[in-house]
């Protein structure tokens, strides 16, 4: 796999504060990464200094083997930022094409059209006039002027409708399917599970997981073991149990919070109280991002 992106030890301080620090990871051609974390974790400053928007305070980005402000660079990827500004003074369609004289090979006015699917209307008016989805539309339509190899999309589908938002992922798999490397920034866990290939999770600046969903679920992800005992079971006899982490009684029927439910079921098993009624949870992404940001104690 050839690698795109290739951040190491990268780190950012504001006023002696570390926004991103230590951070390091590389990114192979085709991937799908979603950067993922509560507000303020470092995922913006990243992407930032990834684009040569911000100086690192230490550390390197490279893209493609060089700095990200290499005019080489430049003509092989495709942002769309956060907070899209527009030229006013402009039509949609006059603003396309002066994007799409910025590059060599661009996409074609009707092909950049057809993947965001804005309509003649909308293509005619003034950039001021269109509203914030529509903007953030025309931002992911500059985004791909150029036919670039590597997207960034920070936090892309704020500000979309539910409609807009399918689209716009549909759109991005098909991008993904023709081989380009995707990166984007999201707080939502479902977009992330849904499209990424892999997500590396931020919090207070650092990568604290980073995998696929699925490994990040397997890997990260407790568990809780349900169920009922014909035999009474003595109080604190669970919690001694190695791979306990917490037990809860309702009612009669227990739960154990573990990271390995095969084993606390082996364990239980050899106790001999007959266990019945046996259920095993695994939570989803979500539960995954909570535990991991709430043990690494979010501010
Ligand atoms: N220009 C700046 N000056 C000072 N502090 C900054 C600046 N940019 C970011 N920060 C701080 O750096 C930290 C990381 O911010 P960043 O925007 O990278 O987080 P994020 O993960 O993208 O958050 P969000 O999801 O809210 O966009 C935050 O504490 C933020 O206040």
């Amino acid at each position: 796999m050839v690698c795109t992106i290739e951040i190491s030890n990268l780190t950012k301080s504001f006023k002696g504060k570390k926004a991103v620090d230590d951070v390091s990871f590389t990114v192979s051609e085709g991937e799908v990464v979603a950067l993922l974390g509560p507000n303020g974790a470092g995922k913006s400053t990243t992407m930032h200094m990834m684009l040569g928007l911000l100086e690192p305070s230490a550390g390197t980005a490279k893209l493609f083997g060089l700095v990200p402000n290499d005019r080489r660079v430049r003509e092989r990827i495709g942002v769309m930022p956060q907070h899209i500004n527009l030229i006013d003074a402009l039509k949609v369609k006059e603003l396309i094409s002066l994007f799409r004289n910025y590059y060599a090979n661009p996409l074609s006015l009707e092909e950049l059209v057809g993947i965001t699917g804005l309509t003649g209307n909308e293509l005619s008016k003034r950039t001021d006039k269109l509203s914030g989805g529509q903007k953030r539309q025309v931002g992911f339509m500059l985004s791909l002027a150029g036919n670039p190899d590597v997207l960034f999309f920070d936090e892309p589908t704020v500000g979309m409708d539910s409609t807009v938002r399918k689209k716009f992922w549909k759109k991005v798999k098909e991008l993904s399917a023709e081989g380009k490397t995707i990166l984007f920034s999201t707080h939502y866990l479902q977009e992330a599970d849904d499209i990424a290939t892999r997500i590396i999770l931020f919090n207070k600046g650092k990568v604290i997981a980073d995998g696929s969903p699925e490994e990040i679920k397997v890997n990260h992800l407790q568990q809780t073991v349900s169920f009922r005992a014909k035999e009474s079971i003595h109080e604190g006899q669970l919690d001694k149990l190695p791979n306990v982490k917490a037990v809860n009684v309702v009612n009669g029927s227990y739960s154990i919070l573990t990271d390995n439910a095969d084993a606390v079921l082996a364990e239980l098993f050899a106790m001999k109280i007959g266990i019945k009624d046996i259920g095993i949870k695994r939570g989803s992404l979500d539960d995954v991002f909570e535990q991991l940001t709430d043990k690494e104690g979010v501010s």
